[in-house]
């Protein structure tokens, strides 16, 4: 597959160095496309086209409802061409295509979300101090915004970020993981059919340390939206400072799933699972920090085990396969590290803990499904992202120390409690620091509710009308109907 080229002014063009990148199939490490390679001159190219939009185009100015309808548009054509979306995000990033198609139903959904409510809020009337006189609120666009995505689900984090910047009426200039461009690519084609103006939308290709460091610091962007790792959070936010630009950071989270004795147990070991194995792992909010009640701890570890060892791991596009591959070799080495640093320091490897032997495995980037035992709050394991298919678990017994455990972490992103007892649940959400708590779930995210972070897990939020707001500035209006002198000097 050809996808030499980067959307700019609503034209599709070649990085100006001509220069590309192999896009690597994680599961045997064949090249599957190759893509341009943009840098900063490239970036900032889309952001004078973006820039030019936002100032002398319409876009900003037309009716959030005809904007809403475009926004509607790209969710029908992402839902006309799901199975293609799906199968090339799994070619990209190793992942099923059953969780892919999953994920492209969200996407749609999202899109569809910021459609509809483009237009619900059309500012209001707030009391005004003065007589003859009227105030009132009113939403505007931020402007150019720069967004940034991970590889881990490319097109949802996209889809997160598209749909309410252009609902809200800003321009964009987007840059996809330099590794998994290729659903994004795909979308900026369907958001050209939809009917998206030309130079509203943008797509860049290439690495963070050019085209993203560009979009971070260039001051004619006036919004960064960033999800990924917590350094390269940092290293943004420190870049933004350049011009004050609006931030929202979507960060890392190592994410405590507490379950206590009185949990239902079945369901509790299987939700546990899914919580963090779909996708290998590589999932911001995934539950690698189990918690468990003493009572409970080794009857909990052995069904865990028990089904974590009969994990299915193979290729994305076979139906038999529950688990794929790892993003890269060098991902693939950063878990291994992980894992090691962990026996060192004095937790037990229950299952897995090392690549498949399977020879139709070892092409691929796989690692088995692991559960670390013996773990403490202490060692690296537990307070580190391992983003990959790596359980810990520590024990413990009261509530009390439950909640100190699951809020012992700079990160704050998620975290899920299993109990019968109402109360008890309660009482646990209300205290743990966390930006999305689940009680008798986990992973569970949808358009209506926002995601994001505590603490180091990120600012702002993206989902629900919060994460329109991201992208909108409040402007006061204050009307003196009848003006007349004050005589003060
Ligand atoms: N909170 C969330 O909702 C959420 C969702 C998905 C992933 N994540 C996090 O993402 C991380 C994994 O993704 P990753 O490895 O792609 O993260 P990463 O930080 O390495 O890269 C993310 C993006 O940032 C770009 N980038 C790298 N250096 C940059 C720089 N100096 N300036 C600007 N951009 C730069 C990359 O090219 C990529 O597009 C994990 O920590 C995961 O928890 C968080
Ligand atoms: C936010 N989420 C769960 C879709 C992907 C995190 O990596």
């Amino acid at each position: 597959m050809e996808t030499k080229l980067q959307f700019i002014g609503g034209e599709w063009v070649p990085a100006l160095s001509k220069e590309t990148r192999e896009i690597i199939n994680p599961f045997n490490q064949e090249v599957i496309a190759v893509a341009a390679e943009g840098n900063e001159k490239d970036a900032k190219e889309a952001i004078k086209a973006a820039r030019k939009a936002f100032d002398q185009g319409d876009w900003s100015n037309t009716s959030a409802s005809d904007r809403g309808e475009i926004v509607m548009n790209i969710a029908n054509l992402i839902k006309r061409d799901r199975e293609e979306l799906a199968r090339l995000e799994s070619l990209d990033t190793g992942k099923t295509v059953e969780e892919s198609r999953g994920d492209m139903d969200d996407i749609a959904g999202v899109f569809r979300y910021f459609a509809e409510i483009a237009d619900k809020d059309g500012g209001e009337l707030i009391d005004s101090p003065l007589p003859n006189s009227n105030s009132k609120v009113v939403k505007e666009p931020v402007g150019v915004c720069g967004q940034i995505t991970p590889w881990n689900y490319p097109l949802l984090q996209a889809s997160w970020k598209l749909a309410p910047a252009l609902a809200a009426g800003n321009t964009l200039v987007m840059k996809p993981s330099e590794i998994t461009p290729l659903t994004t690519v795909k979308v900026f084609e369907l958001m050209d059919e939809a009917g998206v103006p030309k130079g509203v939308a943008n797509l860049v290709l290439g690495a963070g340390a050019t085209v993203g460091a560009e979009l971070s610091s260039n001051t004619d962007v006036d919004l960064i939206s960033f999800t990924g790792g917590i350094e390269t959070g940092k290293n943004i936010m420190k870049a933004a400072s350049v011009n004050v630009k609006k931030l929202a950071l979507e960060l890392g989270g190592k994410n405590p799933n507490v379950i206590f004795a009185d949990a239902d147990f079945e369901t509790a070991v299987d939700q546990a699972l899914n919580g963090v194995f779909f996708h290998a792992g590589q999932i911001c909010s995934a539950g690698t920090r189990i918690i468990v009640e003493d009572k409970i701890h080794d009857q909990f570890v052995d069904a865990l085990v028990k089904r974590v060892a009969n994990i299915r791991l193979g290729s994305g596009f076979d139906e038999n396969t529950q688990m794929g591959p790892l993003i890269s070799k060098e991902h693939l080495s950063k878990v291994m590290d992980y894992v090691e640093k962990g026996k060192k320091e004095g937790a037990t490897v229950a299952v897995g803990g090392k690549q498949p032997e399977d020879p139709e495995l070892q092409d691929g980037f796989f690692y088995l499904p692991t559960v670390l035992t013996d773990c403490t709050t202490d060692m690296s394991v537990v307070q580190n992202e391992g983003f990959g298919p790596v359980i810990t678990i520590e024990k413990f017994s009261s509530e009390e120390e439950a909640i100190q455990l699951a809020n012992d972490s700079i990160y704050g992103l998620a975290g899920g409690v299993w109990t019968s007892d109402i109360a008890k649940a309660e009482r646990c959400v209300a205290k743990m620091r966390m930006g999305t708590v689940w009680i008798n779930d986990f992973n569970l995210y949808f358009p209506h509710a926002p995601w994001g972070g505590f603490k180091q897990s990120g600012i702002g939020r993206e989902l629900g009308k919060p994460g329109l707001d991201e992208y909108q500035e409040t402007k006061h209006i204050f009307h003196n109907l009848k003006p007349e002198p004050m005589n003060w000097f």
